[in-house]
């Protein structure tokens, strides 16, 4: 078997092994980190992801980013890219593809350098490899906008020595693991 897919699965059969109140220290750790950041503070946008419950519990950073400043979250296309819609309010999100909530599809937001994305992964390394969920749509999109300041957040049993990659799979410029930049 493909050694991503059996990555996959063990990451999978881990994040059985615990219960959300496991990781709420720690998602709050890096939500914080997060916020005081240099590259927060001074971001016009941030493009970031409605987080499972798998991932880090962004959504304290997300309230932030629509008081603060500009929020966009991304839509599945069909044919499997992505594209960034602003959000003014979490609820009128509606579910979209892979049931995730997803935005409205009004005025499509790209990227520039004055703006940060903020990376859901099954896990990273601290040098910013990335194991996304196998559909290729982070590759995509980081290989179209290249300049973009991006940061992968994951939990600490997501935060791996070592991660299989190929030659599309593209690293994020930080990864913020349980309150700590990499
Ligand atoms: N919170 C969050 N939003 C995100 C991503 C993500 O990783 N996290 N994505 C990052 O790419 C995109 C969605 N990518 C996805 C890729 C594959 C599957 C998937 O295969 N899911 C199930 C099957 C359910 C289904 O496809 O409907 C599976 O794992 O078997 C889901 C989402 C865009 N939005
Ligand atoms: N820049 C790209 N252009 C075209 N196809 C791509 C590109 N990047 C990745 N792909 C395709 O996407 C598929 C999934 O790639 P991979 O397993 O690396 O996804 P992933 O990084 O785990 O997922 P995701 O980015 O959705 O979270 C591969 O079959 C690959 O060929």
């Amino acid at each position: 078997m493909d050694v991503k897919h059996v990555l996959r699965k063990e990451l999978r059969n881990q994040a059985k092994l615990h219960t959300l109140d496991d990781f709420m220290q720690e998602d709050k750790l890096s939500c914080d980190a997060l916020l005081q950041s240099h590259a927060y503070k001074t971001a016009d946008r941030v493009f970031a992801f409605m987080p499972l419950a798998s991932e880090v519990n962004i959504k304290e950073i997300l309230e932030h980013c629509i008081a603060d400043k500009h929020l966009a979250l991304p839509v599945c296309n069909e044919d499997t890219s992505l594209s960034f819609y602003e959000v003014k309010h979490l609820d009128a999100l509606s579910l979209g593809r892979h049931g995730i909530l997803a935005p409205e599809t009004t005025q499509v937001a790209v990227p520039t350098e004055k703006d940060i994305l903020i990376v859901p992964a099954l896990a990273y390394t601290r040098t910013g490899d990335r194991l996304g969920r196998g559909k290729g749509y982070y590759d995509r999109y980081l290989s179209t906008y290249p300049t973009i300041l991006s940061i992968g957040m994951c939990r600490t049993y997501q935060l791996l020595q070592s991660i299989p990659t190929e030659a599309w799979d593209i690293r994020v410029s930080k990864v913020l693991c349980a309150g700590v930049f990499y």
